[in-house]
């Protein structure tokens, strides 16, 4: 496996390659979720390509760029041991060299609400930093975790937009056994928080049952049965329940496949984010545990 730091030195292992490139942008500090996108790059492509960036244009001037977690040796190891091919592992200076001024804006809904009206700039910094990426590695595939549902849609609409010629992967999101969305964030949580924190699969799993056991189509309904849930946790706030369609990310007014329904809260300090995703079928894709990956 091949580390590389630099923009030129990432061409060159391009230009010795022929067929395929799957691409996994990641922020380090590995779990399942990334080794799920890693894995399924593997078996999809011929070359594999993992960036780790802890990108600063897209945390807030109040946000938790200082203390994000690393563990890069830990995961250069995760990722050696999954057959990677190259690492790219940028300093801060060779994707934002001094005088950088251009940035990639993605506006409407899709960018301004949900994360993005609690994170402002956040899916600027964010569409800015994966396009640049995109160019630097060109891959055929990029994969992207349900997880960050806004983000898939944002990364959706600007390949659409600007043509880029690539294909997304989108895979489901990986929970621990008690449902928990796996997140590098995790590891801000104590052992009550940690246990607090199960509150939003919990209340997720709430809505699903109203919809499937009590046939609830009225939104507001749903969202209430959330806050319930939410409200009874003792140390945790709510920053939005939301039901949204999977592309515009406009809000549903009425209850139709395909939907988002999407949550982020504050367990202390740490935000979590999650969602369900519900299917035409009227199927939920709620993800998967990690302890049933073979
Ligand atoms: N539990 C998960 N299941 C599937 N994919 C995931 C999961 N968590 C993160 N990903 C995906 O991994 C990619 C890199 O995400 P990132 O490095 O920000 O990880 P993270 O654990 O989501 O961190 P954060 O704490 O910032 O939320 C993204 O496409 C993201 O959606
Ligand atoms: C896509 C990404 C690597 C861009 O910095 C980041 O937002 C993430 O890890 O989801
Ligand atoms: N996983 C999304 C990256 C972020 O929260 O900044």
């Amino acid at each position: 496996m091949h580390i590389v730091r630099t923009v030129q030195a990432m061409r060159h292992e391009h230009e010795q390659w022929t067929g395929s490139v799957g691409f996994v942008p990641t922020m380090g500090y590995l779990h399942e979720g990334h080794l799920s996108l890693v894995r399924q790059a593997r078996l999809e492509n011929e070359h594999v390509v993992v960036s780790i960036f802890i990108n600063p244009t897209q945390f807030g001037p109040q946000e938790d760029l200082g203390s994000y977690p690393r563990n890069i040796e830990h995961d250069l190891q995760l990722l050696s041991a999954l057959g990677v091919d190259v690492v790219f592992l940028p300093a801060v200076a060779e994707m934002y060299p001094s005088g950088f001024t251009t940035y990639v804006n993605p506006e409407g809904a899709l960018a301004e609400q949900g994360e993005g009206a609690l994170r402002p700039g956040h899916f600027r910094g964010v569409a800015t930093v994966v396009l640049k990426l995109f160019l630097i590695v060109q891959p055929q595939r990029i994969y992207f975790g349900q997880k960050d549902a806004q983000q898939v849609a944002v990364i959706n609409r600007m390949i659409s937009d600007l043509n880029l010629p690539l294909t997304l992967r989108v895979l489901s999101t990986i929970r621990e056994s008690d449902g928990l969305a796996m997140s590098s964030r995790n590891s801000y949580l104590d052992n009550e928080e940690r246990a607090r924190a199960t509150v939003v699969y919990r209340a997720l799993k709430a809505a699903q049952m109203a919809v499937e056991f009590q046939q609830q189509t009225n939104i507001q309904k749903i969202i209430q049965a959330v806050q319930k849930v939410v409200n009874n946790e003792a140390g945790v706030q709510l920053d939005y329940i939301d039901l949204r369609d999977p592309t515009t990310f406009l809000p549903l007014e009425t209850l139709k496949a395909p939907a988002l329904l999407l949550i982020a809260v504050r367990v202390g300090t740490t935000r979590l984010i999650d969602n369900f995703v519900l299917h035409a079928d009227g199927t939920w894709d709620t993800g998967t545990i990690a302890s049933q990956i073979v």
